[in-house]
């Protein structure tokens, strides 16, 4: 990664939805900016009435509002990095590019330190780094991405320098069924990597494969550039089995930023936070929130 901030804790902004019970959204980035020593920052997209258990309404507010907040951040405050999360319809994903396009950002590398590395270049980047979590549907089942806005947020990806899918959102983005396994995701991935020019983390989490009972695998999937070969790269961790996974993706791609912004590359940061998050699932069953899909424990690793 070719930023690395001059600011001894970066200024990370989530750009996201709402969840009142805390555990996704929002409130799930706030605290994982916090866990990996990142100053958090929200400008909500959506007021979602949700549990534990599931959406109960939606709430929107204007996009000229939705530009207002963005416009009050980005006038005051230097970024470095944004996370964005729920964009819920066109309109939303419309008003989030065009300010992140005024804010002049060039896309950061994914090599190792800027040096052109073996197997990823390196970009020059400028602005802040920016991870797009192309969250469509929460673990309850429930839609948070109207179905209209689907291309608009296919054709928003190139603007990211990561993207984290889950398997059927990376099967939407590559206009496929659902992967069965991590070949079938990594192919997936390698298709919207090279035609959108972003590197994907395709998250295994959903995986039922022969091996999803003991790990879960993430696969970092580099674009193909003019003279540099595809890399991928597979990271495991094991599979904690609990019914507390509320929020994973969201706390994720929320870490990754941070860890971004603190100079850290896409392959350097993966495997702090996956350690972070096989801890934060463990110690999630010490919370005693909501009866549904609970929350993860962000602080596991500092509350010991
Ligand atoms: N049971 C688990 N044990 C260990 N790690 C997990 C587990 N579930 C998810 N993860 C990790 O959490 C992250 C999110 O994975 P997942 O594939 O579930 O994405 P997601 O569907 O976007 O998450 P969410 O459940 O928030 O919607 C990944 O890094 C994954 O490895
Ligand atoms: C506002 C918002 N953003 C994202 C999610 C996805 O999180 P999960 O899939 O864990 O429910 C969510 N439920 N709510």
């Amino acid at each position: 990664m070719s930023t690395t901030s001059p600011r001894s804790i970066p200024n990370i902004l989530s750009i996201a939805g709402t969840d009142p019970t805390g555990g996704a959204g929002i409130q799930a980035d706030l605290k994982s900016f916090a866990a990996h020593r990142g100053y958090g920052m929200c400008v909500v997209t959506a007021l979602v009435a949700q549990n534990t258990r599931g959406v109960r309404e939606i709430h929107l507010p204007p996009v000229s509002f939705l530009r207002a907040q963005l416009d009050a951040v980005s006038d005051d405050v230097a970024l470095d990095a944004i996370k964005i999360g729920m964009l819920g319809t066109e309109e939303i994903i419309t008003t989030v590019a065009e300010w992140v396009d005024s804010l002049g950002h060039g896309r950061h590398g994914d090599g190792e330190d800027g040096d052109g590395g073996d197997a990823q270049d390196d970009v020059d980047g400028s602005g802040p780094v920016l991870v797009l979590d192309p969250v469509m549907i929460a673990t309850s089942g429930d839609r948070l991405l109207d179905a209209a806005a689907e291309s608009a947020l296919i054709a928003f990806l190139h603007r990211a320098d990561l993207i984290t899918p889950n398997v059927p959102e990376l099967a939407l983005l590559a206009g496929a069924e659902p992967a069965s396994d991590p070949t079938g995701l990594i192919s997936q991935s390698r298709a919207v990597a090279d035609e959108h020019q972003v590197v994907v983390l395709a998250k295994g989490g959903h995986l039922d494969d022969a091996t999803a009972q003991e790990h879960v695998v993430d696969t970092l999937v580099y674009p193909q550039r003019a003279g540099v070969r595809p890399a991928e790269e597979q990271f495991l961790s094991p599979r904690i089995h609990t019914q507390n996974t509320h929020g994973t993706g969201c706390s994720v791609s929320a870490a990754l930023a941070t860890l971004a912004a603190r100079g850290h590359s896409w392959s350097t940061a993966l495997p702090v936070v996956k350690d972070w998050m096989t801890s934060a699932l463990q110690d999630s069953e010490r919370l005693d929130v909501g009866q549904g899909h609970g929350p993860i424990q962000h602080f596991a690793q500092l509350w010991d």
